[in-house]
């Protein structure tokens, strides 16, 4: 799955977005070129345009160009308007009268952002809306990907809202309760303005159909939690070239994210609100656009992977292994997204079930769930010689080597696979570090990997595997009946539920949030299917 790791990650290379600007130079192709590949969508583009520079977040210097794109409350704005916009802020900062950050990356500018309130330094807006609390942080996804916060251990911001996050969180709230509306008009007007980006998305938009928005919405909603977010969006911005996202897909993005919270949040909207969104967007566009360019020159946008075995182990769960077309470097507990021959365009994430090997092969623990197409089809109809497709690596559940402390692993069903691939990879460092591994399970019957799980314990002593069925304790209680824990790092891998219960399980037992990591929750509903 995708996500964030507490210091969770939704490392967002499953979402979508975009950001408006011209190309401030001609797309450069990587060195060693990775070929268009046959099977490949013919969508799929050259990428890798560098976007102009924009205005730092919520830091204009001079009045809010007139022509920012504004909506009277109850009407979108139109095209010409936003366009307008667009082009006046992008010839605003690239000449670099703003603030006189021009030159410097979209990520230091994020992170200079970060510094609106207290600092004395920074300019405020002219008229700037009544400086509010951050609400609580919101969910915040792995995806938006190797930040490795999780969505529940998104720290508490601990100063006041920079003005554009508060006029975006006040929008956020506005939206809330009508959130399917907004996602159903977005796409609608996406589609219907730009029918050439259709051909992107999967024929069926059901369960998929909001990620774009959503990881739009998580990155703007928090704009000021820099460290977290910019890690986010460059995993967005990578991730998001298996798609053939070009930088100019961004502003059509762009301008209908706005139609649509300018219709839905109409009571709330007008030109602040229309400026501070325009700012923002543009600024999340920008770290995922360069992320994307920078990760061109090392990296294929996205890996055939041909299956070499298929191991059912229970009627619904297959150990899946696969030799990518080319070198796939990750790192033990990272994951991964996949998309099968059968389900054009929909992305699966699955952890790998192993640290690296030197074979290069990467395996995936999946279970067919009720309505997950893709697992369904891995476990089901996939063979060996079937042919998928991997994106780019990304969370950040993976073992700091740093330290000698202990780790404390909660593995609960296919949630034990980054598990065996963490220990893997502390047996490979070869410092005996304690590790303690628990390993949940409905029944006796579903602890299928068991049996590797005991054959590594009898091959390393300084690991410790429990299974823990739920007819007899549940996961994270049987975490508080040993310990202590407070010298140990956390790692949580497993359903949704187990993930929240474990954590809160792990900080009673007093180990500190920041020690605690986990893959997204967001991004782990998804995975589900
Ligand atoms: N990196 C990660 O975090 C990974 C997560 N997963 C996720 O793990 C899940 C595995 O599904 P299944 O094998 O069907 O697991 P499952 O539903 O059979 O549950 C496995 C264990 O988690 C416990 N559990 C489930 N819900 C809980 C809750 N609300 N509170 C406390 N404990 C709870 C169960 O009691 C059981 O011990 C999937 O959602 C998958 O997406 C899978 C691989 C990697």
């Amino acid at each position: 799955m995708d996500a964030p790791t507490t210091t969770s990650s939704d490392d967002g290379t499953s979402g979508g977005g975009g950001g408006w600007f011209t190309p401030r130079r001609p797309p450069k192709r990587p060195e060693d070129g990775h070929p268009q590949q046959p099977g490949a969508d013919a969508h799929q583009a050259p990428e890798g345009r560098r976007p102009a520079s924009i205005r730092p977040l919520g830091r204009p210097e001079g009045p809010v160009p007139a022509a920012e794109p504004v909506a009277e409350p109850g009407e979108r704005p139109s095209d010409e308007a936003v366009n307008q916009a667009v082009n006046e802020a992008a010839a605003d900062s690239a000449d670099g009268s703003a603030d006189g950050s021009a030159g410097s990356s979209a990520e230091e500018r994020i992170l200079a952002a970060a510094s609106v309130g207290p600092s004395p330094a920074v300019q405020p807006q002219p008229t700037p809306p009544p400086a509010t609390q951050s609400a609580p942080p919101p969910v915040l996804k792995d995806s938006v990907a190797q930040a490795s916060v999780a969505k529940d251990s998104v720290a508490k911001p601990s100063r006041p809202a920079s003005p554009d996050a508060a006029l975006v969180q006040r929008t956020m709230a506005e939206i809330g309760p009508v959130a399917d509306q907004v996602t159903s008009y977005f796409y609608a007007l996406l589609f219907t303005r730009h029918p050439d980006l259709r051909p992107m998305f999967p024929a069926a938009m059901d369960t998929q159909r909001d990620r774009l928005l959503k990881a739009l919405l998580t990155a703007a909603e928090h704009i000021d939690h820099t460290d977290v977010l910019v890690s986010y969006l460059k995993n967005l911005g990578r991730g998001h070239r298996k798609y053939g996202t070009r930088p100019e897909h961004y502003p059509a993005v762009g301008e209908c994210l706005i139609g649509s919270l300018s219709r839905y949040a109409s009571a709330i909207w007008d030109e602040e609100t229309g400026a501070a969104w325009v700012r923002t967007y543009t600024t999340i566009s920008q770290v995922m656009i360069d992320a994307a360019a920078e990760d061109e020159l090392r990296a294929p946008a996205w890996w055939f992977a041909e299956v070499v075995s298929h191991d059912l182990r229970t009627p619904d769960i297959a150990v899946v292994t696969v030799r990518p077309d080319q070198p796939y470097p990750f790192l033990a507990g990272q994951y991964t997204s996949l998309e099968t021959p059968w389900w054009p365009r929909i992305w699966r994430h699955y952890s790998f079930a192993s640290a690296p090997r030197s074979d290069g092969l990467l395996s995936f623990h999946v279970k067919a769930v009720p309505a997950g197409w893709v697992s369904n089809a891995l476990v089901h109809h996939a063979r060996p010689g079937d042919v998928l497709r991997l994106g780019p690596p990304g969370g950040s559940m993976t073992v700091d080597h740093t330290t000698d402390s202990g780790l404390l692993c909660l593995g609960g069903g296919t949630g034990i696979a980054p598990i065996k691939a963490l220990v893997e990879d502390v047996a490979e460092h070869g410092r005996r570090r304690p590790m303690e591994v628990f390993y949940g399970a409905r029944t006796d019957h579903d602890l299928y990997d068991i049996d590797t799980m005991l054959r590594l314990q009898q091959s390393h002593p300084w690991l410790s595997v429990r299974p823990v069925v739920d007819q007899r304790a549940h996961l994270p209680d049987a975490v508080r009946e040993y310990g202590p824990w407070n010298e140990y790092d956390a790692y949580l891998s497993g359903p949704p539920g187990m993930i929240r219960s474990g954590v809160d399980a792990l900080r009673d037992v007093g180990i500190p949030e920041a020690r605690i990591r986990h893959d997204s929750v967001e991004e782990l509903v998804v995975a589900g299917d």
